[in-house]
């Protein structure tokens, strides 16, 4: 982004652009980037909705696409300033082979580094997760821990597997010549689990709770602490850390943050209820109706299941051995690295976040989307 950057109109590539996050970067972008001159969105599906973006100032060039493929992800690079690579196959409940987690998450960024320094573009920013840290298979919790806190990370599931490899290869890359002499430069997000417009396990727990009457049952101890961060927040810190990577390559290049915002630490459940009750849904239980054994063996069961049905059916339901462990441990991060580092502060209160959750889960729950 050389000298003329005030005037300079640059061109980025949002990839997985018609996900959950991905949307709303992409809006995010289009809203808050001044000097964005092209937007390229480049998904495996693409949405309806990128059609009216097409109507505004900025150039928006949809691209269809498979970040698997090498060439297809070359030529989507080619000529982009920055790249945001947020697709990724998210699948905790074995609907994916681990095979294809790893060929989508794994070789997909790497077909990504590799096209940015083909093509010479200098700046990406990589949506990593908080499960390359944890939580480990030991339960251990992770209370408000930073960037820098020391955490025995033990990944034997393929999705967080996938995620700390990818990771790695985005931060190993910090610093490779890009075609034209120019050094690569890259950070990476880790959000906790996010939630907003758009949260698919959100929209089935409601709906979920509708066809019980109205009921959700607790399954988790109160106790058990989640930080979560809103989408929109998740995406502004994409759309700064973008911008600032140039100015501040020194800093960030290389460099991990956690996302986080004003979101209340509660357990997983109970962090659902601040959107689902005011939605008309009760959780029943101060304490979790089934002894925790119970869950244990109805996830293996669910896992045996999975295992038996798969070469008639797929059963991938949201219980298993793997989904039980992370909700059943505290994982809550504390920290202000992003703050320092590129002047991140949450774009949207607490209080409004959960307004645009609720209106979301309202009409969401209620339409067939
Ligand atoms: N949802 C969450 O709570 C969290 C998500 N993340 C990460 O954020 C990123 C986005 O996640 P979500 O928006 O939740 O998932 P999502 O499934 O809604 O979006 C992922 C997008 O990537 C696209 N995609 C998948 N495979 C592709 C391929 N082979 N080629 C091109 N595009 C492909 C999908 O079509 C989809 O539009 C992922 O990298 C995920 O690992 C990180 C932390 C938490
Ligand atoms: C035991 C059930 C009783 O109600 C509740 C099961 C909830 C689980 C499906 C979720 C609990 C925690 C979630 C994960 C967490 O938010 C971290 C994540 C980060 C990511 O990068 C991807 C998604 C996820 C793994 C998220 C998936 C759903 C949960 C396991």
């Amino acid at each position: 982004m050389a000298d003329s950057a005030q005037a300079q109109k640059l061109v980025y590539l949002v990839t997985g652009g018609c996900g959950f996050l991905g949307e709303h970067v992409v809006r995010m972008l289009l809203q808050r980037e001044p000097r964005l001159g092209e937007l390229r969105v480049f998904d495996r599906h693409l949405d309806p909705w990128l059609e009216e973006l097409k109507t505004g100032p900025v150039r928006v060039t949809a691209i269809q696409g498979d970040v698997t493929e090498a060439h297809e992800v070359a030529a989507a690079v080619a000529g982009a300033h920055v790249v945001i690579h947020t697709a990724g196959l998210v699948d905790v409940f074995g609907r994916a082979s681990p095979e294809t987690i790893h060929e989508v998450n794994v070789q997909g960024t790497r077909n990504v580094i590799e096209a940015c320094v083909q093509t010479g573009t200098q700046f990406l920013v990589y949506t990593s997760s908080m499960e390359v840290v944890g939580p480990n298979t030991k339960g251990h919790p992770f209370y408000r821990g930073n960037e820098d806190t020391l955490y025995e990370a033990v990944h034997r599931h393929p999705y967080p597997c996938s995620k700390a490899l990818a990771e790695r290869l985005v931060l190993e890359a910090n610093g490779r010549e890009v075609h034209g002499g120019l050094p690569l430069v890259t950070c990476a997000l880790r959000p906790t689990g996010i939630y907003g417009e758009g949260h698919q396990i959100m929209r089935d727990f409601y709906r979920q709770g509708l066809r019980l009457g109205g009921w959700l049952f607790r399954a988790i101890p109160a106790s058990v602490e989640h930080g979560r961060v809103y989408v929109g927040n998740v995406a502004w810190m994409h759309v700064l850390a973008a911008r600032e990577l140039e100015r501040r390559a020194a800093l960030m290049g290389g460099q991990v943050y956690f996302c986080y915002d004003g979101s209340p630490y509660k357990s997983y459940e109970d962090f659902n209820m601040e959107f689902l009750g005011p939605c008309g849904l009760q959780l029943v239980g101060a304490r979790p109706l089934l002894p925790y054994w119970v869950l244990v063996f109805l996830a293996a069961l669910n896992a045996l299941l999975q295992w038996l049905l798969r070469p008639l059916v797929l059963y991938a339901p949201l219980l298993n051995p793997y989904t039980l462990a992370v909700a059943n441990t505290t994982f809550t991060v504390s920290t202000d690295k992003a703050q320092r580092h590129f002047g991140y502060e949450p774009l949207f209160s607490w209080e409004d976040s959960r307004t645009r959750t609720i209106l979301w889960v309202q009409a969401a729950g209620s339409s067939a989307q």
